[in-house]
């Protein structure tokens, strides 16, 4: 992020939350985000970016008036300038309500959903759920490493390496590893598996791009080219998988590739997807889809729930994902096939009309193409889940603009201490339920 040359200081009082983090107020006519302020409070507060007319960011360099609900982060590496917990300042409790506002505003303003739909939800009515402990509830992450070897988090802004421990990680999780020199540069995966036993992946640096005269869209594709090629990886501690269980069911997950961050993630997600289907779906399924499956965690739910699935598609672009899947569902035959590729292109090759879709896309969102197709195979319930508050809002309101109804949302706390929040939505096309 570019700052003003000089640095400046405003006076803002801040009466919202944003979507990411910041709480939002107005100085000088314009309308200022600022990092590290909580809403309700009067901060002072220094300019990080002024190159947009209508709005500034800044982050908050003094208190004035202070928010009850603020309180003294917990996390080290937050207080050093890390990027992880940007919440950390905030008492977990109030963060969890200002999340369902973030949450009901942008499906409001975003999705463009009925108020009075959104309001009989769980997440209007109770809130944002608490999965568990607000410390220690990551068992996958990702740890930079700098030029002399150290690991770390990253700094929120600038390349620097902050080497204070994070509170997010499981108890034990990343012991001794500070203690370790690894590859300048490179990055390490560890994760905790189900059994508790720690793995370390090093992944190799990755390539700088080189100095010369590209132009910049030429230099943003060599970027995209070199950060999508496969990188060097070795094993420094544990396997290069990890065993995961969910249910009766278990994976093995490779320790770079996905699977939820929060430890009771997996388990609540997918009891909510059974619960969902079960609460109002009138037959029992006989076809589902997994979109956007990973390794298929809801597959496997909806395999194990009420009814008795004939069939459920797995459809993901990552090959290694969908290997595993294919191992932990070897014993179920013809029940559960797996298609790789990008959903978008791959949803047309899933004939035959789906009782459920389960669409679980990464921050980006499904988008319109996606959703449009879902909606033409004229499913009997959709559950999406999203990661990011507005493209989940965004997607609802494109199911709304196809003939379909939002019957239950609800919100899940699965990044405790920092903005992020995880929700999950029930869909039905609107001539039923
Ligand atoms: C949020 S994860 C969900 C995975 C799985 N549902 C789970 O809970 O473990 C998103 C998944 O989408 C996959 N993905 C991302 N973009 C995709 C695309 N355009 N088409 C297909 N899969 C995609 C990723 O590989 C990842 O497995």
């Amino acid at each position: 992020m570019t700052g003003p040359e000089t640095p400046r200081r405003v006076e803002v009082g801040v009466d919202r939350p944003a979507n990411g983090g910041e709480a939002v107020g107005r100085a000088d006519g314009r309308v200022v985000f600022v990092r590290g302020a909580i809403p309700g409070e009067r901060v002072v507060a220094e300019i990080t970016d002024d190159r947009h007319d209508s709005y500034w960011r800044a982050h908050v360099v003094d208190v004035l008036d202070a928010s009850p609900h603020r309180v003294s982060s917990p996390c080290p590496a937050a207080s050093a300038g890390a990027g992880c917990c940007d919440l950390g300042h905030v008492d977990p409790d109030h963060a969890r309500d200002l999340k369902q506002d973030v949450l009901l505003d942008v499906l409001d303003r975003v999705g463009h959903l009925p108020r009075d739909v959104v309001e009989g939800t769980e997440l209007a009515t109770v809130g944002v759920r608490r999965l568990g402990a607000d410390t220690g509830w990551r068992i996958r992450t990702r740890l930079a490493v700098d030029g002399q070897g150290h690991p770390g988090q990253s700094a929120f802004r600038g390349r620097t390496i902050v080497t204070e421990p994070c509170v997010q990680p499981a108890a034990g999780m990343l012991d001794g590893l500070g203690d370790s020199r690894f590859t300048p540069h490179s990055e390490l995966a560890v994760v905790l598996d189900a059994d508790g036993a720690r793995h370390v992946t090093e992944l190799a640096p990755v390539e700088k791009p080189r100095r010369g005269s590209a132009d910049s869209r030429r230099r943003a594709q060599q970027n995209r080219v070199r950060r999508s090629r496969p990188r060097d990886r070795v094993v420094v501690e544990g396997g290069a998988n990890a065993v995961r269980r969910v249910g009766g069911r278990s994976w093995d997950i490779p320790v770079t590739g996905f699977w939820q961050a929060h430890r009771e993630a997996p388990r609540a997600y997918s009891e909510t997807v059974v619960d969902l289907v079960g609460a109002h779906l009138a037959t029992p399924p006989r076809v589902a889809w997994d979109l956007y499956g990973g390794a298929g965690v809801f597959a496997g739910a909806l395999l194990d729930g009420p009814g008795d699935l004939d069939t459920v598609h797995i459809v993901d672009s990552d090959q290694a994902a969908l290997a595993a899947a294919d191992h932990a569902f070897a014993g179920e035959g013809d029940r559960v096939r797996t298609h790789r590729g990008e959903v978008a292109a791959r949803i047309a090759d899933l004939s035959g009309r789906p009782d459920v879709v389960v669409l679980d896309p990464p921050r980006t969102g499904a988008g319109e193409r996606v959703i449009a197709a879902v909606a033409d195979a004229r499913p009997g319930i959709v559950v999406h889940v999203g990661c990011d508050a507005a493209r989940f809002a965004r997607d609802l309101g494109l199911f709304a603009e196809r003939g379909f109804r939002v019957v239950e949302i609800r919100g899940f706390d699965a990044f405790p201490l920092t903005h992020h929040v995880e929700a999950v939505a029930c869909l039905l096309p609107s001539a039923t339920g």
